[in-house]
Parts: C-alpha cells; structure tokens; sequence
C-alpha cells in the first residue's frame, strides 16, 4: 500500500432491505423483515469486525430511518460521522431469497434517494480522506444515474490527488445500468483506471476491455488479469470469486487472486446450508482487504478472502460480523463446536 497506515474509508449508498420472510415469494403474506445493506457498507462492517479502522462516508434523509443507519454503523465499529443528512429518501430493495432451484429476486426501489441526490461537492473530501489508508468504492454509485456516475468519478479523483489508494469493487448492476441511457464500459474505465485493486471476474474485465478470454477456469482468469494490467497501469491486485451454484443452499466457491508478479487460487468449497448470501461479495472482499492491510501473502491474502465470504453464507444480514478468530479456525478446518 502507497498510502500511511491510517482508516479504510468507504462510501456509497446504504440502504434498507426488505426480505419475504422465510422462503415465500415477495408479499406472499403481508410481512417484510428488515435489515441494513449496501455494498460498501457491507465491506465497512466487514472490516471492523475484522479490527480495522474504518469510516462511512454516504448520505442519508434526516429521520428516524437515517438516524438507524448511522446507529447500525456504529454498532458495528464503523464510524458514522461522515455520513451526512440531506433532502430525498433511505432507498430500500426488496429480496425474495432463492429456496432449491428458485434464483432469489431483487427489486430496487431506490430511486430520488438522498445518496442518489447528492454531487461530489456535498462531501468535502480533503477532511474525509485526511489519514486515509485505503478508499473502497463500487460500480453501484456510477449505476445510480448520470449524476451518481459523476459523483463517484468525482470521489476516485479526490482520492487520486491525495495518493490515497483506491479499492473498487465491480459489482455490475445490470438492473441499474439498465434504468437510464447509460454506457457503463466507458464509466467504469474511468473508474477502474484509477483503482490499485480491483473486485472483478472475467466477465467484469470484458465488459471493460470489450475482449472475450477463451481459455478455461484458472487460464480464462488469468488471461483476464493479465490484460487488465495492461490496460490500467495503476492495478496491483485482481480478486474474484467462481461460484458454481448446486441449488440456493449449496454453491461451491473458490477465490483467485492475481498479482503483476504471481497469483494465488484456492480449492473449491462447498457452501452447504446457506443462510444468507446476500453480501457474500462484499465478505470476500473485506476477507480479501484485510489480508492486504496487514500485508500478507497472495495466498494467506486469497484463503482470507474465501474464509470470509463462506462464513457470511451462515449469517443472517448484509454484512459479515465475523474476527480474524474466525478466519483462522475456518482455516484450521474446525467445524464443530469450539470449546
Ligand atoms: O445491490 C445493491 O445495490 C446493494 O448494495 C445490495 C447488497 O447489499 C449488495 O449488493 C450485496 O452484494 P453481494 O455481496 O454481491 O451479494
């Protein structure tokens, strides 16, 4: 990392979301369970709970709902000072979680939100970055809408000037891309390019690139990485996870991590008895950041990243809640009680 050690500064929208309870479709009967989410979010509880330093930088309507986001932070160990109050609304999304081979469904109800309202010039960015050792942010912002896309093109440069590293998250949206005439590869070039380490799969790199990689698993990832390194100049690390999902409660995972100078690949796991996935990426990421903050190798770095997001699997909630003790056990393999 080029920048001093110092807090894990995040920003994006924060959001409610709202869950069919149980495995019923949405509004199969009249109730909703509710919990905190967004992305970046996810990755700021994620990596407190690890130990780390970190900030929320977002913004909020001035209500009883906004005053819960910022508690929800600080319960957590985020600090919620930055997160400002302004005109608009909390956005929410709606989740029916996928049961056997039904694919869960989201529907996004976010729009004229007090996050997708703001600019860059809402936030001051020399006091928010001040001590930065990292800034996380994701392709949902740039997804929000023209403003939104300015907005976080805006925050990559602040943190740019600042010789704060940037950590960005992929995260394509389909569904949100879709809501305006956007063109996401020429945004997300802009994005990407400035990043020192991107979340992103082959797929992501040919959205950016508009390339196909023919190869196969472990040879299509690393062909992907190795011409996005030549793409963008600045990145030093690609992370990604491959998925291969068996039904909603099982899915196997690996993770992959690509340097300029070498790359780490886990073996799969079999994700069984899923509890919640929603948020499994942003697990892996915290895992990944976290490996990276306290400067580990590739291949600790990779295992960290897939410790991270298996256990969020098992949690109930957006954000994974769980300490390096935790990494470690899942990495020691114990899978009983602990006594
Ligand atoms: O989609 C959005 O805008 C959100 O922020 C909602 C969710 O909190 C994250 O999307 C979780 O993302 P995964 O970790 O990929 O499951």
């Amino acid at each position: 990392m080029s920048g001093t050690p110092g807090r894990v500064v995040c920003f994006g929208e924060m959001m409610l979301r709202l869950s069919a309870p149980g495995r019923e479709l949405l509004l199969q009967s009249p109730k909703l369970d509710v919990v905190i989410g967004g992305a970046e979010a996810n990755v700021a509880v994620g990596l407190a709970s690890l130990g780390h330093a970190t900030a929320m930088v977002s913004r909020v309507p001035d209500n009883t709902l906004g005053d819960a986001v910022r508690g929800y932070l600080r319960r957590y160990g985020v600090d919620a000072s930055s997160v400002s109050t302004g005109p608009g609304r909390l956005g929410l999304y709606f989740l029916a979680p996928g049961a056997g081979l039904r694919a869960s469904e989201i529907v996004y109800d976010r729009d004229a939100s007090s996050f997708a309202l703001s600019t860059a010039a809402d936030f001051d960015w020399d006091a928010l970055l001040d001590g930065a050792s990292l800034f996380h942010i994701s392709g949902i912002t740039p997804a929000l809408g023209p403003q939104s896309a300015e907005m976080a093109l805006a925050a990559a440069e602040a943190a740019a000037e600042r010789g704060v590293p940037i950590s960005f998250d992929g995260n394509y949206r389909a569904q949100l891309w879709q809501r305006w005439p956007s063109d996401p590869r020429t945004i997300l070039t802009q994005l990407v390019a400035r990043a020192e380490i991107l979340f992103g799969n082959h797929r992501d790199i040919s959205l950016l690139l508009g390339s196909e990689f023919s190869g196969d698993g472990a040879d299509r990832r690393r062909e992907a990485a190795e011409a996005a390194f030549e793409a963008f100049p600045n990145l030093r690390l690609i992370a990604s996870t491959a998925r291969h999902v068996v039904d909603a409660d099982t899915h196997r995972i690996a993770a992959r991590i690509d340097g300029r100078e070498g790359a780490a690949q886990t073996e799969e796991v079999a994700v069984s008895g899923i509890v919640d996935r929603i948020g499994g990426g942003d697990a892996f990421a915290a895992g990944i950041l976290h490996g990276v903050l306290t400067k580990r190798d590739l291949d600790w770095t990779v295992r960290s990243g897939l410790a991270v997001t298996a256990l969020k699997h098992s949690l109930p909630g957006d954000a994974s809640l769980f300490t390096t003790r935790d990494i470690e056990s899942f990495l020691a393999g114990e899978l009983d009680v602990r006594r």
